[in-house]
């Protein structure tokens, strides 16, 4: 039975039982009532009883939310590109991406969804064209590499404090100074709560690891346990918008939801190549097609339109 179900008979029972209660209370001297009072004491102590059902654990991810940030986070300005100037892949392409965008891209294999990926990371340079990136939006990306850097023989734990050893000598040099001039013991308290293994511990818990798994070595763990200290790294520095490929390759449905509940819930923007219709349809707003004829993009609010012209044209 489902849980809502359970829980919806469980409280209609609770309710009832009450009722009849409340019946015996009032009447319990009356003797005009004595029998039917009887009767419902006979009632409840027969009445077979509903348990109250345990909620199932569902997955939630929380990505941090991002301070404003005025303008669009890239630019792109007539880029064309292709990895030799006979053969074009991206043929002058001009699109701006604001904070708050949530952009899928589709497009045939080899259409150039990646190439445009490490042209808005400036790790490509176009042909002609510019890329204008705003400095004071920060950019995160997540690709199935990121899952495979992580080192499986160490916690995630101890993976992250020595990923991380800067942030966290930081926060230990702000423990020390705050101790040293200040003696507010409540004070002292609540940052003492931010020091690294909490701090670990609190930014982990938003993608649901907790407990004695964080101490785990990574080899022990789910793939999707792992996806989820991906994700941890992913938005480690508050990131504004966040570009991904294929997230959704190798994260199991409870994991996709997750994440897409995570995007809903989020104020920053993002941009996402997938071919998992249903992560595009759940996370995207628009969908910009790559046509690999003619090499452009052209931007729908509707996936199926967008498929159309990625299929027609290439
Ligand atoms: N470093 C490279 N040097 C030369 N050609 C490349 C390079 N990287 C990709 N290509 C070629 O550029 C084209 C576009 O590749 P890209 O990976 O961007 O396509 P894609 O749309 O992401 O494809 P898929 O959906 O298959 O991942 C392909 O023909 C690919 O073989």
């Amino acid at each position: 039975m489902e849980y809502e179900t359970a829980l919806k008979n469980y409280e209609n029972q609770q309710e009832e039982i009450q009722h009849h209660k409340r019946f015996i209370d009032r009447f319990r001297a009356s003797a005009a009532r004595a029998a039917s009072v009887q009767s419902r004491i006979k009632m409840l102590n027969a009445m077979e009883r509903f348990q109250k059902p345990e909620k199932p654990f569902t997955l939630e991810f929380e990505f941090p939310q991002c301070s404003h940030v005025s303008g669009d986070v890239i630019s792109l300005r007539n880029v064309t590109f292709g990895y030799n100037s006979k053969e074009i892949l991206l043929n002058g392409i001009s699109q701006n991406i604001g904070l708050d965008s949530r952009i899928g891209v589709i497009g045939a294999n080899g259409a150039g969804k990646s190439t445009l990926i490490s042209l808005m990371l400036e790790q490509l340079k176009p042909i002609k064209g510019d890329v204008v990136r705003n400095r004071k939006a920060r950019i995160a990306v997540f690709t199935q590499h990121h899952i495979d850097q992580l080192d499986l023989s160490m916690s995630p734990m101890d993976f992250l404090l020595a990923k991380f050893a800067d942030d966290c000598r930081s926060l230990i040099y702000l423990f020390i100074v705050i101790i040293l001039s200040n003696n507010n013991k409540q004070y002292i308290y609540n940052i003492e709560e931010k020091r690294p293994a909490e701090y670990i511990r609190n930014k982990l818990g938003a993608f649901g690891l907790s407990g004695e798994i964080v101490n785990q070595r990574m080899v022990f763990l789910s793939g999707g346990q792992k996806s989820r200290v991906a994700f941890t790294i992913l938005t480690w520095e508050i990131p504004h918008f966040i570009i991904m490929d294929e997230p959704t390759n190798h994260l199991d449905m409870e994991t996709i939801d997750a994440l897409i509940g995570a995007i809903h819930k989020w104020n920053g923007g993002i941009l996402v190549v997938s071919h998992d219709q249903h992560f595009l349809m759940s996370a995207a707003k628009k969908f910009w097609s790559l046509s690999i004829k003619s090499g452009t993009i052209e931007e729908f609010v509707d996936l199926g339109k967008a498929k159309d012209f990625a299929s027609h044209r290439a």
